[in-house]
Parts: structure tokens; sequence; C-alpha cells
């Protein structure tokens, strides 16, 4: 099992995320994108390598925007692997043109 890494040590890296205030450690981006066509654009790109690497994003899309909450089941809060989904879907945004 991945360990557990601090919310707080793990944004200073990462300054579109938040923290999650719910019951559980995670990490939160909201996006937006131009209309529907590049959320999902988005969403397909997270999708093919979430499920490659067995770590799935809880999200939410309305319209052109996409709510995303990142955490590691079994550990209990944030882990490298979140840490590794939140970048690569940073990169993602970009290239779907996030705003
Ligand atoms: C059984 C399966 O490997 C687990 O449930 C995987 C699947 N996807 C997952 N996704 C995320 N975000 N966190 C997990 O802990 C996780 N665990």
């Amino acid at each position: 099992m991945a360990d557990r890494i601090d919310v707080t040590e793990a944004l200073k890296d990462l300054p579109l995320w938040g923290a999650h205030g719910g019951d559980r450690p995670a990490i939160v981006r909201n996006l937006a994108f131009a209309d529907f066509n590049a959320a999902f654009g988005f969403m397909t790109r997270v999708a093919l390598l979430a499920d490659k690497v067995d770590h799935h994003p809880e999200w939410s899309n309305v319209y052109n925007r996409v709510e995303v909450l990142l955490t590691t089941h079994d550990a209990g809060g944030v882990t490298d692997r979140d840490i590794r989904m939140a970048r690569f879907i940073d990169e993602a945004a970009g290239a779907m043109g996030a705003k």
C-alpha cells in the first residue's frame, strides 16, 4: 500500500489544486473548458490513463465544467498515486485548453 503524504506539503507543487474539506483527506480541482466537447475530451484522456494505472478520479461534469477529487482509498488519504494523477490531469487540461 502506498504511504499517505501531507496534503499541505503536496499542494505546494500543485497550485491549481486545493484541499478537500470533507470526511477524508483528498485534493480537488475545478476545471472549465470551452464547451462540453472539450470537457469530455479531457475526461476521455484522463479515463484512459486512470484505467491503465488503476487509479480513478472521483469527478462530475456539467456541460463545460469538471470537478475532480483524488484520494487513495486503501491508504485513507492522499498518496503519490494522487499526485501523479493530478500532474497528468494538469497536462491534459492544458492540452484541452482549460480556462
Ligand atoms: C480494487 C481497485 O484496485 C481499487 O479500488 C483501486 C481502483 N481505483 C482507485 N482510484 C482511486 N482514486 N483511489 C483508489 O484507491 C483506487 N483503488
